[in-house]
């Protein structure tokens, strides 16, 4: 009997573009689960008797990635908790670090079908970061100090993994600086193209 491997699309973009919102909406209107690594990450600094959660914090104040042990594991524990078989993987792989460490642990295990990529002007991104640091997002890195870091690791680190998926054919773009209404308009596009 053969078993269906479950479906993952990427959904990368800069800190701040809009993957989150975007993804809460595909998840009402298509069957997916999202899972956010950073979400993951959060919840797992915050867990009592974590071993990691002194590094966690210090990766995500100065806008550093996570080593891909720890964030793998924690995706891949949450897929098999959730028992669902569609998932967006909101802001992961972000480094060559995560694009190996989910070769070695996940691939072989899943339905890879394409990256989102939400594309949005820097100044733009920074903006809506500090928004919802204002509106009190709780976060320790909505604030310019980790958001002047966080850019640099995306246009250092996360860019150029956009750029491998690009080279291979497996990225649909969107420009994610209209509303999140629009932007969701052409998300559904998208999605109903690819047969969901
Ligand atoms: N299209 C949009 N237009 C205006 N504001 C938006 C849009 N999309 C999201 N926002 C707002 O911008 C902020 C960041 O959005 P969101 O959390 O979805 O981004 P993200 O890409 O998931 O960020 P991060 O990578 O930092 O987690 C939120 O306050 C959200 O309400
Ligand atoms: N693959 C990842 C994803 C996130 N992080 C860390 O979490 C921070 C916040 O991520 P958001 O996607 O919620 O913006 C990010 O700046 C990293 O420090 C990570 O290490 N690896």
């Amino acid at each position: 009997m053969s078993v269906e491997k479950p479906k993952i699309v990427f959904v990368l973009g800069g800190p701040g573009a809009g993957k989150g919102t975007q993804c809460s909406r595909i998840v009402d209107r298509f069957q997916f689960t999202h899972l956010s690594a950073g979400d993951l990450l959060r919840e797992e600094r915050s867990r009592e008797g974590s071993e990691f959660g002194n590094l966690i914090e210090d990766y995500i104040r100065n806008g550093k990635i996570v080593p891909v042990e720890v964030t793998c594991s924690l995706l891949e524990n949450a897929m098999k908790a959730s028992g669902k078989s569609r998932f967006l993987i909101d802001g992961f792989p972000r480094n060559q670090d995560n694009l190996d460490g989910w070769n070695r642990q996940m691939s072989e295990k899943v339905d890879f079908q394409f990256v989102f990529f939400f594309d949005c002007g820097e100044d733009v991104c920074v903006k809506r970061c500090l928004g919802r640091g204002q509106s009190g997002s709780g976060r320790t890195d909505d604030n310019l100090d980790s958001l002047k870091k966080r850019i640099s690791t995306y246009n250092n680190d996360s860019l150029p993994i956009i750029k491998f998926f690009e080279g291979a054919g497996q990225v649909k773009r969107i420009d994610a600086s209209p509303d999140a209404e629009e932007v969701f308009g052409e998300v559904e596009k998208i999605f109903v193209a690819s047969g969901f």
